[in-house]
């Protein structure tokens, strides 16, 4: 293998599968796309309802958890991550959002040139294959497919229902005019299994000969020279090679690794790397900091509708079933993204206000990102609230120097006393949502927080000991022009050439939705502008 590419991309997830596809595309360009995991192709990754395994599964995710959040009764947060090819988005819950108008232009009013949502919504259009919206706002020939769940678990129709009896409107696609209002997601899904980025960017290009993909190979260090990215440095197994980049280094290893490399690659606060034995290349105070997620409760029902997912007996025969149904035609429980139905809407309950919070309804009992089993045996239904732009901010720092080591990731969730506020209003209107027909016929009363936890007090503490994060961690290594920026609106790192981040890290702010999309509209908008601006320089 030839250790000379014109474009080295590190990390093989949502944004760096559609880096290698576009930056690889005209065949002008020689690419490497290094990623540490496998190539995923398999039938837990491929099977939808798998996500429940892939939570815990080590091959697949690198399962961190943050450290001790006083602020939450001295707990550590789970922070699963994805590993191999596809990244996060080969073990998310394939729902596609792609957030409101207002965050792209709050980006683009924050200095970011190009990130307006006018912007941006072209590159949402271009990576998309949309199944069932044809409008200005959707695409059919843009790869990723994108379809209406096949499973739709009645419980979905209930809630739309109890929806619009409490006085929101049905929004048949959330991504189009407006995202306000209560429905069905669609999902990352080409019939009936899983469609991460990898199986939309990287499967149909495999035999590029101008593309290297290289797995089980993690990036240790970018080679810097005078300020001048040239390389990276990787771990094969027991070895340590080099690849060198005739053009640029792309960092796309999400918002945990990516300020992660940064920092052991001597980018960061000095003083932060000095302690570790790091040599600075270039100090850069924004590495690592700005982390932000988007915090989330579950309020939990016992609920007496058949079929929720749960491990009573007569459910589990139907999971069997299902799985029969699954095997032969690609229908059924097996496909579901276990988030079928859910909304958006504001706290002040304005159907036309933007909205601050989302709902994800799961037909079943769930507590501790699925990881507390009693709660199994229990019939519930599980409605996630969480806030779409959370003030609280956390940061990330090295352990030490060493690459396999995992970083310290302090979310500092409900740091903010206006978070409280919110989540306090949130988990009101939820639990009002979930009281209104025809939920409330079946609604058994609560398991968590507790029918009788009312006071602002109660459900204070009730936050403090069960909320969590959502799994969508963005900002670390933020794009701007202030002095805690790390990025530019080109997405080169500030004060050192060649290099690029490009991923989740590099929102300023974070969007008011599940994060995949997004990032695949920045890898493939990283991609047009790294190659505009080589054209430039020939
Ligand atoms: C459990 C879960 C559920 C989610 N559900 C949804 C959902 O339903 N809808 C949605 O829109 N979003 C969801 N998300 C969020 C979404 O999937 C992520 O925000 C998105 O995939 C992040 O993309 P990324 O490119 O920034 O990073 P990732 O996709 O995480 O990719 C980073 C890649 O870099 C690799 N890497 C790390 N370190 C190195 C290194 N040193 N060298 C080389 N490579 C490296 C990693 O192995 C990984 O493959 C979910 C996330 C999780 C974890």
């Amino acid at each position: 293998m030839t250790d000379t590419f014109d474009y080295i991309i590190v990390g093989g997830g949502s944004s760096g599968c559609v880096l290698a596809n576009r930056l690889s595309e005209c065949g002008k360009y020689t690419v490497c796309l290094i990623e540490p995991g496998g190539k995923n192709d398999n039938f837990l990754v491929n099977t939808p309802i798998g996500t429940a395994a892939l939570m815990r599964l080590n091959k697949f995710n690198y399962c961190f958890e943050s450290t001790t959040q006083p602020q939450q009764n001295n707990r550590t947060i789970y922070n699963p991550r994805g590993k191999g090819l596809g990244g996060s988005s080969a073990i998310n819950a394939m729902l596609y959002t792609r957030g409101q108008r207002e965050d792209y232009d709050d980006w683009a009013n924050l200095g970011n040139d190009g990130w307006s949502y006018d912007d941006v919504l072209p590159f949402f259009i271009n990576t998309e294959s949309q199944e069932r919206i044809c409008d200005q706002y959707h695409g059919q020939s843009g790869g990723l497919n994108v379809a209406d769940s096949r499973s739709s678990h009645p419980i979905g129709a209930d809630f739309v229902q109890a929806g619009i009896n409490a006085g929101y409107s049905f929004n048949p696609d959330f991504n189009g005019a407006r995202q306000n209002g209560v429905g069905y997601y669609q999902v990352t899904q080409k019939d009936g299994l899983r469609f991460s980025a990898a199986k939309a960017f990287l499967t149909p290009i495999m035999t590029r000969t101008n593309l290297t993909v290289l797995t089980h190979s993690k990036v240790s260090k970018i080679l810097i020279k005078d300020k001048i990215a040239y390389g990276v440095q990787y771990q094969l197994q027991n070895s340590l090679l080099n690849l060198k980049a005739n053009k640029e280094v792309i960092i796309s290893a999400g918002a945990i690794h990516s300020p992660q490399l940064l920092m052991l690659s001597g980018i960061g606060t000095n003083d932060e790397l000095e302690q570790l034995n790091i040599k600075l290349e270039h100090e850069l105070k924004g590495v690592g900091k700005n982390l932000q997620d988007h915090v989330d409760a579950i309020i939990v029902n016992r609920h007496k509708r058949e079929n929720l997912i749960s491990l009573h007996p007569k459910p589990f025969i139907n999971l069997a079933k299902q799985s029969v149904r699954f095997f032969k035609h690609k229908t059924g429980t097996m496909t579901t993204s276990l988030v079928e139905s859910g909304g958006f809407t504001a706290l002040n309950g304005d159907s036309n206000a933007r909205p601050d919070i989302q709902w994800q309804l799961i037909a079943g009992a769930m507590d501790d990102h699925g990881r507390n089993l009693k709660l199994f045996f229990e019939q519930g239904l599980s409605m996630h609230v969480c806030l779409l732009r959370p003030k609280s901010r956390g940061s990330l720092r090295l352990k030490d120097n060493n690459i396999n080591s995992a970083p310290l990731i302090n979310g500092n969730l409900l740091s903010h006393d206006d978070d409280i506020k919110d989540m306090i209003k949130a988990v009101r209107m939820t639990r009002q949502l979930m009281s209104t027909q025809p939920l409330r016929k079946n609604n058994m009363g609560e398991i968590f927080p507790g029918d009788s936890i009312q006071s602002d007090e109660q459900i204070i503490e009730f936050l403090k000991e069960k909320s969590n994060n959502i799994y969508h961690p963005v900002g670390t290594c933020k794009m701007g022009n202030d002095e805690m920026a790390v990025v530019n609106e080109r997405l080169q790192v500030h004060g050192v050439a060649k290099l690029r981040v490009a991923d989740a890290s590099i929102m300023p702010t974070i969007v008011s939705a599940n994060t995949n999309a997004p990032c695949i509209m920045i890898g493939a908008k990283a991609a047009n502008m790294i190659l505009t601006d080589n054209q430039q320089n020939l």
